[in-house]
């Protein structure tokens, strides 16, 4: 564990409020408690409870944002979430949340957001590079930073960009709007768009006006895929060709041929697929088939915060499980900067850390 938290690493699937600390939650969840908004114990034992179904995960998404409703709240979870994980030698992380909208403390999708850079402007146990256009000229890479990325000191640099999530309980219009809202905010390191939410709800013919429209406009597309079985929205979604797609559990022969032929890289998230069940263990893991074959692959940890985990474990669940030595992990850690969402100039700045890594470290 500890050798792939020394490693750099980056993340490209991890949900804002699926990334919150256990201790945070508690901590709003007691303030709330006090103010008898919520019944402290009933909200104790349900953030406690590591096993979930699915359906389970569904409803405790609920109950967190009940938790995190204000934009100060919003601010503080995305300082923390981003301090998690460069302590854990992420150097470039890709996060994405649902911009939401409540009219009865003021927030609009655009001031939910706006808390959530805010929250990165907040960060200040580790250097933050997250404006995605302002700087667009190549730097060198800081080889002190270099040097704590390999050794898991403080003082270094991540790269953060933003996607911003679609729920799927959302119509036509409250897609379109978010996609407007990435738009306007590519200046502040939005890169793209996420299709989730419970898998069971909403049609994705609901999200295609949307999603069409943001590749018009050159934003990247990623979208939760065969999270449950539904064969026609699987070879729909493939169809479509986004950039990338997370999960790609409850595929059958026809869609792993479609997949493998279109080498989409596919976001895979270990412990969150055992954990909701969508995958029965993780010997019949598809991670298995799908790095035999070459396929373009990133470990991610889908929600750290609510399935107890970080990429950091991810890694070490692949190495055990699959028989995976140091050299192969590092080397698939290091492939993924290839699936960034991030322009050329941040790209060539990880590939310079990763090659200096590659010297350093004891492969
Ligand atoms: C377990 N697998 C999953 N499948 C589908 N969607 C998921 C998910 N995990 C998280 N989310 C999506 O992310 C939201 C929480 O973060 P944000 O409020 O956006 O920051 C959830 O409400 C859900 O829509
Ligand atoms: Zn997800």
């Amino acid at each position: 564990m500890e050798w792939f938290a020394s490693m750099p690493k980056v993340e490209l699937h991890a949900h804002l409020n699926g990334s919150i600390r256990d201790s945070t939650l508690l901590e709003l969840a007691r303030v709330l408690g006090e103010k008898g908004v919520i019944v402290f114990s009933d909200v104790e034992h349900v953030i406690m409870k590591s096993d979930r179904s699915l359906h389970e995960v569904f409803k405790l998404f609920d109950l967190i944002h009940v938790l995190t409703t204000d934009h100060a709240t919003v601010t503080r979870i995305t300082q923390e979430v981003v301090e998690d994980f460069a302590s854990e030698n992420i150097v470039y992380l890709e996060l994405r949340t649902t911009p939401k909208r409540n009219e009865s403390i003021g927030m609009s999708k655009r001031s939910y957001m706006d808390a959530v850079v805010e929250g990165l402007r907040a960060v200040s146990a580790v250097d933050v590079d997250f404006a995605s256009r302002s700087i667009d000229v190549r730097r060198p890479v800081n080889t002190k930073n270099m040097n704590d990325a390999c050794n898991g000191t403080r003082g270094k640099k991540i790269y953060v960009r933003l996607l911003l999530s679609i729920d799927r309980r959302e119509t036509t219009e409250a897609a379109m709007e978010t996609v407007k809202l990435a738009l306007e905010m590519r200046d502040l390191g939005v890169v793209g768009i996420d299709l989730s939410g419970n898998p069971t709800k909403g049609e994705w013919t609901t999200f295609l006006p949307a999603l069409k429209f943001a590749r018009e406009q050159g934003l990247q597309i990623t979208l939760h895929c065969g999270e449950i079985p539904n064969k026609e929205e699987i070879q729909s979604m493939l169809d479509f060709l986004p950039q990338r797609i997370g999960h790609a559990c409850c595929f059958e022969e026809e869609e792993w041929r479609k997949l493998k032929s279109s080498k989409i890289p596919v976001e895979i998230c270990l412990t969150s697929n055992i954990r909701t069940e969508t995958i029965s263990s993780l010997d019949i893991h598809h991670f298995v088939d799908l790095y035999k074959a070459q396929h373009p692959l990133v470990l991610c940890t889908d929600d750290s915060g609510v399935f107890s985990t970080s990429v950091s474990r991810e890694y070490d669940l692949a190495a055990s499980a699959f028989s995976l030595g140091r050299r192969e992990m590092f080397q698939l850690a290091k492939s993924a900067v290839k699936f960034i969402f991030a322009n050329g100039r941040v790209k060539e700045d990880l590939k310079e850390i990763f090659d200096l890594a590659e010297k350093k470290l004891d492969l």
